[in-house]
């Protein structure tokens, strides 16, 4: 299918999850269907343990589905190469993070850039670009991330994100960590990037404030989708 594809961007249909540890089996996701637009913002809601992180996984390629099919712009991903969805389509901004604490924000993503084959040159500056983008001043963006503050490094992990120049952005508990105040500048930014930079903003949470900003909220049930508003 065409990039000019007018179908949605990402479609999840009938998504199941099994684990299996040992003799114990454990269906986490039993038939879940959704469709995301370029442009939205998204919130996956639920009690814990109710399969938001499996859901994301599935999603953003880092794991398989038991049945059924994830499809980017028409395109089911495991045909696509779930390696090649991850580099070019979609990024996750971690619950952990995962910065490399001893690099620069600047290093950290210029990194990212070289690992997930980002073409063209002037990484640098086009990092120091992202994090201006993102409120990280001047003088933090070439500290180590380990001397920056949680907030500060939640911007430097979306920045990174953003990097690798990706249609989906997933997140995982963006705000959990953060006081209100820095919480709020981060669903801004969320916010924008889906409403003036045209992306598909994924977000697994807890906050009822992140909840509330999202254009559509979906929750999960004992692994079922209940209500999507
Ligand atoms: N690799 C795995 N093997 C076995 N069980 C797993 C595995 N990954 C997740 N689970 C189980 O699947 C269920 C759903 O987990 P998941 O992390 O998706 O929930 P969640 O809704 O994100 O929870 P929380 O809000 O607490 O983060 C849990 O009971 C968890 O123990």
């Amino acid at each position: 299918m065409s990039e000019l594809s007018s179908g949605p961007l990402l479609e999840l249909d009938g998504l199941t999850r099994v684990f299996q540890n040992g003799n114990r089996r454990r269906v986490v996701l039993k038939g879940v269907s959704h469709r995301f637009e370029a442009g939205r913002m998204y919130a996956v809601v639920g009690p814990s343990g109710c399969g938001k992180t499996t859901l994301l996984s599935l999603a953003s390629g880092l794991d398989s589905p038991t049945g059924g099919t994830v499809r980017f712009r028409g395109r089911d991903i495991a045909d696509l190469g779930l390696g090649t969805y991850r580099n070019r389509h979609a990024a996750t901004v971690f619950q952990s993070l995962n910065l490399l604490t001893y690099m620069t924000a600047v290093q950290n993503i210029t990194s990212a850039m070289e690992i997930t084959g980002v073409k063209g040159g002037r990484r640098a500056e086009r990092a120091a670009e992202l994090l201006e983008l993102l409120g990280v001043e001047a003088a933090d963006r070439n500290r180590r991330t380990l001397q920056l503050s949680g907030g500060q490094q939640q911007r430097v992990a979306i920045a990174r994100a953003l990097a690798c120049q990706v249609d989906i952005l997933f997140a995982d508990e963006p705000t959990g960590s953060l006081d209100v105040e820095t919480a709020s500048g981060i669903i801004e930014v969320f916010r924008k990037l889906a409403h003036d930079d045209g992306k598909c903003v994924i977000v697994v949470t807890h906050s009822k404030e992140v909840a509330d900003a999202c254009d559509e909220v979906l929750r999960l049930q004992r692994g079922k989708l209940v209500t999507h508003a």
